[in-house]
Parts: structure tokens; C-alpha cells; sequence
């Protein structure tokens, strides 16, 4: 096992015409160079002019055709061949699954669950962002037999009404609010909601006053929402027209300015403020295992599974460690450190399931 490889190399027999090299090789940062430049510049808190936050908040929204992009050919859709090509270095983990399954042998599969866009569609309302009920009872399958987490930007109230299973640990907040089950198999150790960490919590009052301002000053911009996450603060400009974007840029930098405490971070569609402190998705998925009892062990085999730029910081913690493996939800080629991928959330289904069967057929 190598630093930089999330997982073992196993030789499993597949047909040549399926062959791919193992660990499937990560995309190299010349890939998708303007994607990532742009999306540091605002995030590094580097970008004092607007222009710099349109352009990175467009980066983070890679939907335009090559035929009306107006920002140039390297943030435009991808083209056929440049897409089956990061298809061979981010193979389907529904295509790889015996594979997958080979690596974990002899050790504890841990399952992370990104919400939106892992778990539920993306939809233009945040508030109705809900997941299928097959969702529901996949993901309540797979926490029946493996430690399971959902890691989510959302405030964990929020993510937890949503889900609504009990038996499973919620990170909210980007993973500054961690509780644990409060029912479920033997894995299961407590049994009362118990806040198992806020690393966050001096900038509750702080938040809540950014989230009044925020909601003040973007009022006025048609389709723009400020949502509270309890920890970290997200203002949507999905709905909002394009040509105004550089209004809620100017806004939310303005709000921004006056609190030196706090940062900005990306999703889709979605500018992020959160507080300065080291603590990301990557830090809750490690207090999580060790919270389990795998800190810095060998027999465990995390997989956690996300859409979302702030995943990275969860699939970049799984290469370091060179243990478990991240799964990329994209249908679009993105710079990531995740070895495989699935298309959307119904492919995300489709693996919870195939991985209960896997483990209803291997008990003894
Ligand atoms: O970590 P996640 O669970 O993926 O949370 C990240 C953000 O997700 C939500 O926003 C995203 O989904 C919405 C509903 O589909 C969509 O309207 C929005 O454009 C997406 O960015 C959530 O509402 C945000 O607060 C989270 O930060």
C-alpha cells in the first residue's frame, strides 16, 4: 500500500476488452486546470475583484454546451473522447463492484453518504430536496450491516428530517456537527442522541447574525435563497438569472468583508460561509472512524460517497490514509480525488443494494 493510493492492488481476471490498469489513475492537475484555479481563487479568499468570483461561481457550474459557452473552451462541456477518458480513470463502481468487494475482504466496510445530489436529486428548492423512498430503504438496508454516516453541508436537524433514519450517524454542518444513532443493529453502540462533536460551536452567535445580514442584503435579487445551516451559512443563486450572479457575488463579499472569521467555500450552485477553522468533511469521516474504534487501523474499509466539491476533502483524507476508496457522483468529467464514480443518485441506489445482497449472500 502506497500514500498516495487509496487501496491495495488486486489482480481480478476480467475480460481484456474491460481491462484497466489498478488503482485506476487519478486525473493529473493539468486535466482540468481552470475548473480548479478558479474555484482556489475565490476559496483562498484571494479574489478581490468580482470578476474572479463570476467566473469561479460559472467554474462550479460546468453546464454550458461548447456552442454557447461564453467564457472559452476549457470550461465547457467535455467532448466525447475526453469524457470516456476519465471514464477509464474513474471506472463505475457499479461496473467494478466485484472488484471493489475483492479489496475489502477480511476488513470492516464504513459507509459516508453525501445527501444532496448523493442521496436526493438536485432540485431547484433546497426545502424540497427529498429522497425516494427506495433511497430510504437502501440506505436502511445498508446501515442494518455496516456502520453508516451521512456527511452533508445541511444543519443535521435539517439532513436528519429528510433521511429520517435513526439508525445511522449525521455529520451536519460540512461535518461541525456530529451526532450519533439513536437506534439500531448490534454495531450500533449508543442508543440516545448524543452530540459526539461541535468544533464550531463559538460561532453559533456569529453565524446567525451573517445569516440576518446575508438575508437582508440579498432580498432584492429574484430567485436568490440565504439558508441557515446551523454552522456554516449557504446563499443558492440556482434560481437566479445569470446576468445578476455578479449581484450576488457583490453581495455576499460585501457581508463577507466584515466578518474576517469567516470564509467562503463552493458547491453547486451554492456559495458556502463557514467558519476559518480546520474542520472539514475529511476531519468528520476521520473522528467518525475513530469514534468506531479504526483510528489508524488497518481493518477497515471506508467508502464514502459524494457529488460535491466539498467531498474532496473527504476523498483526499481516503488517499492519504491509502485505505477504503471514494466514489464520485458526476456525469460530467470533474478534477477529483475519488477513484470511481456513479452518474446520479439512482446509481447510488442501485450500489447500496448491490452491496446488502453482497454481504445477505457472504454471511456465514
Ligand atoms: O453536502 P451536501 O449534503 O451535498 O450539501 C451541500 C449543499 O446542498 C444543498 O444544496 C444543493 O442541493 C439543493 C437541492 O437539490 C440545490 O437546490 C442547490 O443548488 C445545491 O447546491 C443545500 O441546500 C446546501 O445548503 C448545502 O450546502
Amino acid at each position: 500500500m502506497t500514500k498516495n493510493n487509496a487501496v491495495v492492488p488486486i489482480e481480478i481476471p476480467v475480460p481484456a476488452s474491460q481491462h484497466y490498469s489498478y488503482p485506476p489513475p487519478r486525473g493529473t492537475d493539468t486535466k482540468y486546470p481552470n475548473y480548479k484555479k478558479l474555484l482556489n481563487q475565490l476559496e483562498l479568499g484571494g479574489a478581490n475583484k468580482i470578476n474572479s468570483w463570476l467566473e469561479s461561481m460559472r467554474a462550479s457550474s460546468p453546464t454550458q454546451t461548447r456552442q454557447n459557452s461564453i467564457l472559452g473552451s476549457s470550461l465547457v462541456m467535455p467532448l466525447e473522447d475526453e469524457t470516456d477518458e476519465w471514464i477509464e480513470e474513474h471506472p463505475s463502481a457499479l461496473f467494478k463492484f466485484e472488484q471493489i468487494m475483492a479489496m475489502s475482504k477480511g476488513k470492516k466496510i464504513v459507509m459516508f453518504l453525501d445527501y444532496d445530489g448523493t442521496l436526493s436529486p438536485i432540485v431547484d428548492d433546497p426545502d424540497r430536496a427529498y429522497m425516494s423512498e427506495a433511497m430510504r430503504e437502501a440506505v436502511r438496508d445498508v446501515a442494518m450491516h455496516f456502520p453508516t454516516a451521512i456527511v452533508s453541508g445541511r444543519c443535521t436537524d435539517k439532513v436528519l428530517s429528510f433521511v429520517r433514519l435513526k439508525e445511522l450517524y449525521y455529520a451536519g454542518s460540512h461535518g461541525m456537527d456530529i451526532v450519533g444513532p439513536t437506534k439500531g443493529p448490534k454495531h450500533i453502540k449508543s442508543k440516545t442522541k448524543e452530540v459526539l462533536c461541535q468544533p464550531a460551536s463559538e460561532f453559533l452567535p456569529i453565524i446567525e447574525e451573517i445569516s440576518k445580514a446575508l438575508i437582508e442584503k440579498t432580498k432584492m435579487i429574484p430567485g436568490a435563497k440565504v439558508e441557515n445551516n446551523k454552522f456554516c451559512v449557504s446563499v443558492h443563486y440556482r434560481c437566479v438569472d445569470e446576468k445578476k450572479w455578479d449581484t450576488v457575488a457583490e453581495q455576499v463579499k460585501s457581508v463577507l468583508n466584515e466578518y474576517p472569521k469567516l470564509r467562503l467555500t463552493q458547491g453547486r450552485k451554492v456559495l458556502e460561509i463557514r467558519p476559518t477553522i480546520k474542520w472539514n468533511k475529511g476531519n468528520a469521516l476521520e473522528f467518525l472512524l475513530e469514534t468506531l474504534g479504526y483510528a489508524d487501523s488497518s481493518e477497515v474499509f471506508p467508502v464514502y460517497i459524494g457529488d460535491d466539491r466539498t467531498d474532496e476533502d473527504a476523498f483526499k483524507v481516503l488517499c492519504e490514509k491509502g485505505q477504503g476508496i471514494g466514489i464520485l457522483v458526476s456525469k460530467v468529467p470533474k478534477e477529483t480525488n475519488a477513484c470511481y464514480s456513479l452518474r446520479e443518485p439512482s446509481e447510488v441506489k442501485e450500489f447500496l443494494q448491490e452491496l446488502v445482497q453482497w454481504k445477505r449472500s457472504n454471511e456465514h
